[in-house]
């Protein structure tokens, strides 16, 4: 996950290749709850990890359900049977709607049962959403709930005993919002000991979301009676959670919309194949297929998978009723800017109570990239770009908006109606963590730039001014892959070494180089599966690094590997010849230098903190001499490329530098 303040996203040119899908959050928490009330072990298998999930499994546990991460990486979950092992308890539930509704249903009936005293409260969102419908059907049972804040809102405290009233209908209302509904029908069966009936007030909105419900609930045993227009349910007397045993979630289809997406706009060669939801799915949400073949999208389904390629292009435009598809339908709307004609989303009131106005902050966003939006209270309507603005999309903590504006991306691949490609920065990249926390990565994984258009920084400099160091700080600030040119060159100069070649033959160690087994992982540099971090980090190995590197043959052999490193979202590299040979176009150059003494100081101390004994003067003798040779070499010799910036940071802290270089690069962004 991009834990970062925000994400810049290159022009993107094309699509292919798989995804497999997280869990479908909607799936996960109403799995997570029922097997948490049922008797006995339900073991949950493909959970979908996010921050809603993990908001429900910590209330689960404060209420005494046993949570077992298993060596295959299913969750085990025992159950309280319907009898929660405290009285009392505080539950933290973030932004989780389908955490808060439910868990608020739950409580107050066992609340009202068996007696406690159960606080639920979230971020400040969460107390901005409103929930006064459920909490009024509750009391409407005799529960006990009080409004902490504002009346109709969480923070809720719900206590008990109370007298339940369950032979008369419960009414809820069902035109804000299909998870009061879900609710109830996941928490009366707690308490049916006659026939429970739940009535309907209003045109009942999202009836996917109620379907999944009902199909959770019977695979949970309790077999739940609804009329034809799904105003009216029947929970049967006698109803009791049975765990399944085993529950295998499916891939959110929600998630699968933004890849699906992806396979309309820019897979115009090979498909791009979701993996996790199809024709079997439950989820309402598959329906976004719908649109998006209306659209253009070309689509093959399986039970379990999708591949999706473009078909029409520009797309098609559309004028679409969303209230079956409420939250893939945002995706529609950036969809929409590629399309022949104005896209008009109706029937989406119930985006302005999700985890931000959803109506007002789309629109807000799509004007930024230069979009004609019209908006209206359940209507949205996105005209195509013809000339894309660089922008930088605020996300409101919702998830939604920062995956969808990932597709604004693709404007680079239009035709000559439309002006060149910008990239796309979104703030807060992390709010994706709500459901699909990989989501960037994976975005990454079936998407291609033109090489020219993912930005790389470049640090070059002398032994010890600290490139590595800064390198890396600038990578994390920016998300960006880190080259270490220097460990490429060390590695070589070690390998020669052991197979005994001569470090003076160019030609005979250059040849060594493409049979060289190396992979970079998790920190550690693996030759032959050998983790050889710490041989590299020797100044002995420097010398080596530097003896290998005076030769013509060997930088040719290494050009390439290093050309490899240049990949999504972009590139931090160090070394001597960054700038000068290897990306001489970068967009921004660094010629960081430090004077020999403080560079010996710094390699004494970060020596000294290895536990390993060094001697300064020699230290400064030994970069002094690297330094020399890495210079005096007619093979990209050790200089400033002309247009570098040099950074002298002997009297600057990491922290310093650090902000002078990302202060350097924000100037040479376009947002
Ligand atoms: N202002 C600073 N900027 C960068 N590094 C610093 C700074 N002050 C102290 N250091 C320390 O200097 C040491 C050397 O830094 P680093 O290893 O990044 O240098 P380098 O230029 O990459 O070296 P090499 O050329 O050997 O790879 C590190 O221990 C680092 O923490
Ligand atoms: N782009 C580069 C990077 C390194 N070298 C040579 O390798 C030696 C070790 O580099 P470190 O950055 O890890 O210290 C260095 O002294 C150079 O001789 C290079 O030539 N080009």
């Amino acid at each position: 996950m991009y834990k970062i303040p925000f994400l810049d996203l290159p022009p993107l040119r094309g699509a292919a290749g798989t995804v497999v899908l997280p869990g479908s959050k909607s799936i996960s928490n109403r799995v997570l709850l029922l097997a948490g009330l049922s008797d006995g072990v339900t073991r949950v298998h493909d959970l979908l990890a996010s921050d809603d999930t993990r908001v429900m499994l910590a209330a689960l546990q404060e209420l005494g359900c046993k949570l077992d991460r298993q060596a295959d990486g299913v969750l085990a979950v025992t159950g309280i049977g319907g009898r929660p092992r405290t009285e009392a308890a505080k539950l933290f539930l973030g932004n989780a709607g389908t955490a808060m509704r439910p868990l608020t249903a739950a409580l107050a009936l066992l609340a009202a049962t068996q007696g406690g005293s159960f606080e639920l409260s979230g971020v400040p969102r969460m107390h901005e959403r409103p929930i006064g419908d459920l909490v009024d059907a509750l009391r409407g049972l005799g529960c006990d709930i009080a409004c902490l804040g504002q009346e109709g809102y969480p923070p809720l405290r719900l206590s008990g005993p109370a007298r339940l009233t369950l032979d008369a209908p419960v009414r809820v209302r069902g035109d804000v919002s299909s998870q009061f509904l879900t609710a109830l029908l996941l928490a009366l069966p707690l308490v049916a000991t006659n026939d429970v009936v739940i009535e309907v007030t209003g045109e009942l909105i999202s009836k996917p979301y109620v379907h999944i419900t009902l199909e959770l609930l019977a695979h949970f045993g309790v077999q739940v009676r609804r009329d034809d227009d799904w105003q009216r349910f029947v929970i049967p007397a006698g109803s009791r959670y049975r765990s399944p045993g085993e529950v295998h979630i499916e891939g959110d289809a929600s998630s699968a919309s933004y890849f699906v997406a992806l396979g309309a706009i820019a897979a115009a060669d090979a498909p791009v194949r979701i993996e996790g939801v199809g024709s079997a799915s439950v989820q309402g949400d598959v329906r976004f297929l719908e649109a998006a073949q209306a659209m253009g999208a070309r689509v093959e389904i399986g039970a379990n998978w999708l591949e999706v390629r473009r078909g029409a292009w520009p797309l098609r435009a559309l004028d679409l009723d969303c209230n079956h598809i409420p939250d893939a339908a945002m995706t529609l709307a950036v969809m929409a800017l590629y399309a022949d004609g104005p896209t008009t989303l109706r029937n989406i009131a119930s985006w302005r109570v999700k985890e931000t106005d959803r109506i007002a902050a789309m629109a807000a966003e799509l004007r930024k990239l230069d979009a004609e939006v019209e908006e209206g209270p359940d209507w949205l309507r996105v005209h195509p770009l013809k000339a894309w603005r660089p922008a930088s999309i605020h996300t409101y903590d919702d998830h939604r908006v920062a995956m969808c504006f990932s597709l604004a991306a693709f404007n680079g691949l239009q035709d000559d109606r439309r002006g060149a490609a910008v990239p796309v920065r979104i703030l807060d990249p992390q709010c994706v963590a709500k459901t699909f926390p990989d989501y960037f990565e994976t975005l990454f994984g079936v998407v291609r730039a033109e090489i020219e258009d993912i930005p790389v920084i470049t640090i070059d400099g002398p032994t010890a001014s600290g490139k590595g160091t800064l390198t890396d700080e600038v990578a994390k600030a920016l998300g960006y892959h880190v080259l270490d040119s220097g460990a490429l060159y060390r590695v070589t100069g070690l390998a020669a070494s052991r197979a005994g070649i001569d470090l003076d033959d160019g030609e005979a160690v250059a040849a060594l180089v493409p049979t060289l087994e190396l992979r970079f992982q998790d920190g550690q540099a693996l030759l032959d599966g050998e983790d050889v971090s710490a041989d590299l980090r020797l100044e002995a190995t420097g010398l080596m690094a530097s003896q290998v590197g005076a030769h013509p043959a060997v930088r040719r052999a290494l050009h390439q590997l290093q050309l490899d490193f240049r990949q999504l979202p972009g590139l931090v590299a160090d070394g001597r010849d960054m700038g000068t040979a290897i990306f001489p176009a970068a967009p921004l150059k660094v010629f960081l230098t430090a004077s020999a003494a403080t560079r010996a100081e710094r390699r004494h101390k970060q020596l000294i903190s290895k536990g390993l004994s060094a001697n300064i003067e020699g230290l400064r003798a030994d970069l002094e001499a690297r330094d020399a040779r890495d210079k005096g070499r007619s093979a990209s010799p050790l200089q400033a490329a002309a247009d570098a910036i040099e950074l002298d940071n002997s009297a600057q802290t990491i922290e310093q530098s650090r902000d002078l270089v990302l202060s350097w690069w924000r100037d040479r962004r376009p947002f």
